[in-house]
């Protein structure tokens, strides 16, 4: 009989969570793991290919690998640890039905056909389980889209210095505390690899094995790299599922070797950038030096040291569990946000990502900026109410409106402040007309972000960029931009929308609608006005066209939670003047809303609030 160690009881523990399998199958599954061979992929290399016979299958012990189906490029699935790769083919008696790449350092453990039958005398039900297992697989996903739809979990990140920066002690011992209180993780060093394996170069295959094992042991692995591009860089880039680049926010920007190292193995699109900054009081400015040296990196953070705020947001976003807040566009029903966005954070609520259209995003880009509720309503009195920004007709040859004096009101509450500095992760939707797209604004002015994003067609001009696009309002595309926001960022999400309260009718005979010359009399006549049938204005119309998406369209996930706050009937899409008051209705409203979910112990509604660890 086969000699067991630790890494046989450790596969079997695997395959039993994997089979669902009890205790009393571990031994059969020990003698299994220690009798089947072990195989050790470098990143890339290939496991199965599509069409080879399948004389084996294999459980991955640690790593990650990519399913590919004639296009090598994109991956149908991502299989993680623990999980059967192979089976397919094995079972079906059929050749390989895909290509399996290693996406990062594994190891898997081989089981053959021999092997197998062996085991299914000590085991009767072990092939019934594996058949259950596949079955169930191909029950809760579509063939095709499968486990993308749902990116395997986690499960190692390395750290690299970037920029000119070194990395920050200080940083690093927030970071530690901060996973420590949600999971069982483990930081690795070059320092702890020496203490274990003095003398032995960093790749040798001992402290691989030593690392994969501490992989399996912990649920997260944290791989520190050196300062320098050397070997244990490499390991730490080559081990990870994902790369965090991390600089003091005043050092140079300029991308060094191992970050070249780390964006050229892995997407950069999935790798995240940390600016750290000392305290969260001051304004940030410079992130776009940081972007451009590194335009493809898929999110990045600002992170204050003062406390554990900003730490406890990226260990979210890292662990899939970012809390996103999405904000549907509804002209002055807009102020509704602000008294949502309160009664949240006032019940706990921390959220990661701001998102927005139209009214939506111009509420979402203040609390972005660290500004509160009352300070956003402020804001909204200045703009619409002081500069009557949307009480401006100009000749109807672009607009209806004045466009002037709104962006020069909108310039004075958000000066010259860059959506890349703000210390929460933001983002506008506005339509591009030029490409037919949804257009995400996440870099750039923030008050042209908020300009494109509510440019009602036909109220207020376009927004042109310098690359020639035309921006009009993101409520043509979608006006609760909830998919952009599943895009950004995984885990829950408050969702606010403005339901209608039923169908409003119009009682109006169509046939009294004036012509051109009957109205210039009526208008120039003032008894004349009184006898105007009761249209509503065109720009209530139009705005009233931007809010046809009702909430049944919305996809709510089984974590998010929607609000459609009510709002009197009384309070018309461009009725700026009742901004105060709509918002301390809905805090109230909401407040109480909140409270009585928590009394029947709404699980959605925990999800969002958690506390801040969770
Ligand atoms: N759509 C899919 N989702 C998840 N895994 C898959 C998918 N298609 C193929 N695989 C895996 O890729 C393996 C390729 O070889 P097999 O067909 O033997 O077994 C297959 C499964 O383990």
């Amino acid at each position: 009989m086969a000699q067991m160690s630790s890494a046989d009881s450790l596969a079997a523990r695997l395959l039993s969570a994997t089979l669902m399998f009890d205790r009393a199958s571990l031994l059969a599954l020990e003698t299994l793991a220690a009798e089947s061979d072990r195989r050790v992929l470098r990143r890339g290399e290939v496991l199965v290919r599509e069409g080879d016979p399948s004389d084996r299958f294999f459980v991955v012990l640690s790593g990650r690998f990519t399913v590919h189906k004639e296009d090598p490029i994109g991956s149908v699935a991502e299989i993680a640890q623990g999980e059967l790769v192979g089976e397919i083919g094995f079972f079906a008696g059929l050749p390989r039905t895909a290509t399996v790449l290693a996406a990062r350092d594994s190891i898997v453990l081989e089981i053959s056909r021999n092997h197998f039958e062996k085991a299914t005398e000590a085991l009767p039900n072990l092939r019934e389980a594996v058949t259950i297992s596949l079955a169930r697989r191909f029950a809760t996903q579509s063939p095709i889209l499968s486990r993308l739809q749902k990116p395997a979990k986690i499960r190692t990140l390395a750290i690299i210095a970037a920029g000119g920066s070194r990395i920050s002690p200080v940083f690093m011992a927030h970071l530690q505390q901060e996973f420590g209180a949600v999971t069982r993780a483990q930081f690795v060093s070059r320092l702890d690899v020496h203490a274990k394996f003095a003398g032995r170069p960093i790749d040798d295959q001992p402290v691989l094995n030593w690392l994969n094992e501490l992989e399996a042991q912990a649920e997260f692995v944290v791989y520190v790299a050196d300062e320098e591009p050397n070997e244990w860089t490499r390991v730490c880039i080559r081990q990870a599922d994902t790369v965090l680049l991390l600089a003091n926010a005043s050092s140079s920007p300029r991308l060094n070797t191992s970050e070249e190292l780390a964006l050229s193995v892995h997407p950069p699109s999935t790798g995240r950038l940390v600016l750290i900054h000392d305290n969260r009081s001051a304004a940030v400015s410079g992130t776009s030096a940081w972007l451009d040296e590194r335009p493809h990196v898929g999110q990045h953070h600002h992170v204050a040291l003062e406390d554990g705020a900003d730490i406890q947001r990226l260990v979210r976003f890292i662990s899939c569990k970012a809390r996103g807040f999405v904000a549907a566009g509804g002209g002055s029903l807009g102020s509704a946000h602000l008294g949502v966005y309160k009664a949240f954070v006032e019940a706990g609520g921390r959220f990661d990502y701001l998102g927005g259209t139209s009214s939506g995003a111009a509420m979402m880009a203040g609390f972005a900026r660290g500004l509160d509720a009352e300070q956003i309503d402020r804001g909204t009195h200045n703009i619409f109410v002081k500069s009557r920004a949307f009480r401006r007709p100009t000749l109807p040859r672009f607009a209806l409106l004045d466009h002037k004096a709104f962006d020069r009101a909108l310039r004075e509450e958000y000066g010259d402040v860059l959506i890349e500095d703000l210390w929460l992760p933001f983002f506008a939707l506005s339509t591009n007309l030029s490409s037919r797209q949804p257009h995400v604004h996440r870099r750039g002015k923030l008050w042209q972000a908020v300009r494109a994003s509510g440019s009602l067609p036909g109220v207020l001009p376009p927004f042109f960029t310098a690359d020639g696009d035309m921006l009009v309002d993101g409520a043509i595309m979608n006006n609760l931009p909830l998919e952009q926001m599943r895009e950004l960022k995984t885990g829950p999400n408050v969702i606010v929308s403005f339901g209608s309260s039923g169908p409003q009718k119009y009682h109006i005979d169509y046939d009294r609608i004036p012509g051109r010359s009957e109205l210039a009399v009526a208008l120039l006549n003032p008894f004349g006005r009184a006898h105007l049938p009761q249209i509503p204005s065109m720009l209530q119309i139009i705005a009233a066209s931007m809010l046809a998406h009702g909430p049944q369209d919305i996809a709510v996930g089984d974590e998010d939670v929607l609000v459609c706050p009510q709002v009197s009937s009384t309070i018309g899409f461009m009725d700026w003047s009742r901004h105060s008051e709509l918002f301390s209705d809905v805090y109230d409203r909401t407040a109480q809303w909140i409270e009585e979910r928590l009394r029947q112990n709404d699980s959605g509604l925990r999800a969002v609030l958690g506390n801040p660890h969770t």
